[in-house]
């Protein structure tokens, strides 16, 4: 079972409140690196992990042990090198990451977001409190050590680019660091 010790490539989890930018990030920070990139919406949907149906957020609730089932072998295989993105961040095991990023946004940017999905009053409400009182971040504050954690805004397009500048030169100081994980000092330049 891989450790940020034995792993080769660090596995990064990019986290936050919907619509705060997660899968478009992910995606550029996987392709840049040429990382594999989990997008955990899309895994669950073409894999049929899903639980329940919730009439009130109408989408299907998660099956979290089949998902933990279905991502076990490439999370803990030691080639490291994952991208994962999903709105929540204490159901996976420690383990497995080695950067989380904790995306932030400004609440008038994330209601017109999460409006012109056409999300219902209820949905865009929930998710715009939830980031008002940054429980993602405190999700990932609680669930992983605090030097690996790295909350990031996610608002214009040029904190996007710095953003992904940021999570690579993160990633290769874990390369640099012989899979020792990367040092906190220089993850907080
Ligand atoms: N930093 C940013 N600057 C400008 N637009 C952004 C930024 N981050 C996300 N967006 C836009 O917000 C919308 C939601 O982004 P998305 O990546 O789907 O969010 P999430 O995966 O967190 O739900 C998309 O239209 C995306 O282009």
């Amino acid at each position: 079972m891989a450790t940020p010790e034995t792993r080769h490539k660090p596995n990064i989890l990019i986290t936050g409140s919907p619509g705060t930018g997660k899968s478009t990030l992910s995606q550029q920070v996987a392709e840049k690196l040429g990382f594999e990139f989990i997008e955990i919406s899309k895994e669950v949907r073409e894999n049929n992990l899903q639980g329940e149906f919730d009439e009130q957020y109408s989408c299907h609730v998660l099956d979290e042990d089949k998902l933990l089932d279905h991502i076990s072998d490439r999370m803990d295989s030691d080639d490291g090198g994952i991208v994962v993105d999903y709105h929540g961040c204490d159901l996976f095991p420690e383990r497995w990451f080695d950067v989380v990023v904790v995306l932030r946004c400004a609440t008038e940017k994330l209601y017109d977001r999460l409006q012109s999905r056409g999300y219902s009053k209820f949905k865009i409400k929930e998710n715009v409190e939830c980031e008002i009182f940054g429980t993602l971040l405190e999700e990932a504050k609680e669930s992983y050590k605090e030097e690996i954690v790295h909350e990031l805004q996610s608002e214009t397009p040029d904190q996007m680019e710095e953003n992904l500048d940021r999570i690579c030169e993160w990633a290769a100081a874990f390369k640099n660091s012989g899979g020792q994980g990367p040092q906190s000092d220089e993850m907080d330049q």
